[in-house]
């Protein structure tokens, strides 16, 4: 199972608690020296519209066939994630090829891991906050948002959990890419919040099934 490997959950974080525009599709919480505001937008960049809806189809066509042969799971050991399924993919058909090529260019300069990881989030599904393991993946992280959109909520990794800490909650929209490097990636968990709890802007966003497609540099 690739979860098992690749996240792990900060102990105090259990506790509850151009095209790019990561303007309108970012919402901080907590205190942000305005340093850091513009340091984190520039960590964890959203470009809407990265893919279009007919080369949706294509992903989801070359994916489809081998993941909905697998169950929708529920990771009992660290709670990190529930609702899910994933593969790996390295060999995509030539359409969906160029497009991974755009990402790698975009997202790493060109040096990107050459396995694909496929995240399907059931509609009830929901992903906890964890930060990616920095044994198995490098400064970046670059996801694809098929399907549906949701909200991701990054927060700021702290011994004690503290009402008053930074957090930002990001807008996934359907054909987006974000770019999460750096101290976003480092110094924030990360997670996809339940479909009852998608509030963006005060709106409620609707979530349903979403496939990502995410590619990672070595560490
Ligand atoms: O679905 C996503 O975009 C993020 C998934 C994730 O956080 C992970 O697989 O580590
Ligand atoms: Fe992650
Ligand atoms: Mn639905």
């Amino acid at each position: 199972m690739i979860v098992l490997r690749r996240l792990s959950v900060p102990l105090a974080n259990r506790v509850p608690g151009s095209r790019t525009c990561s303007l309108h599709l970012l919402e901080f919480a907590g205190q942000w020296p305005s340093s850091e505001k513009r340091q984190f937008e520039s960590n964890m960049r959203v470009i809407r519209n990265f893919v279009t809806e007919e080369e949706e189809q294509v992903l989801i066509r070359e994916i489809e066939p081998h993941i909905s042969r697998l169950p929708y799971e529920s990771s009992h050991w660290d709670d990190a994630i529930h609702g899910y399924r994933e593969m790996e993919r390295r060999n995509w058909s030539p359409e969906n090829q160029a497009v991974l090529d755009r990402v790698s260019i975009d997202a790493f300069g060109g040096r990107v891991m050459p396995f694909v990881h496929i995240l399907d989030l059931a509609e009830l599904g929901v992903i906890k906050p964890h930060v990616d393991s920095t044994r198995f993946c490098g400064h970046t992280i670059a996801g694809i948002s098929l399907l549906s959109d949701c909200v991701m909520r990054l927060k700021r990794v702290t011994k004690d959990p503290d009402p008053a800490s930074q957090s930002a909650d990001v807008l996934l929209p359907r054909f987006s890419l974000y770019i999460m490097s750096a101290l976003a990636r480092y110094e924030f968990t990360h997670e996809i919040l339940a479909r009852e709890e998608s509030w963006f802007k005060e709106r409620l966003v609707e979530r349903h099934r979403r496939v990502s497609v995410i590619c990672r540099n070595e560490p």
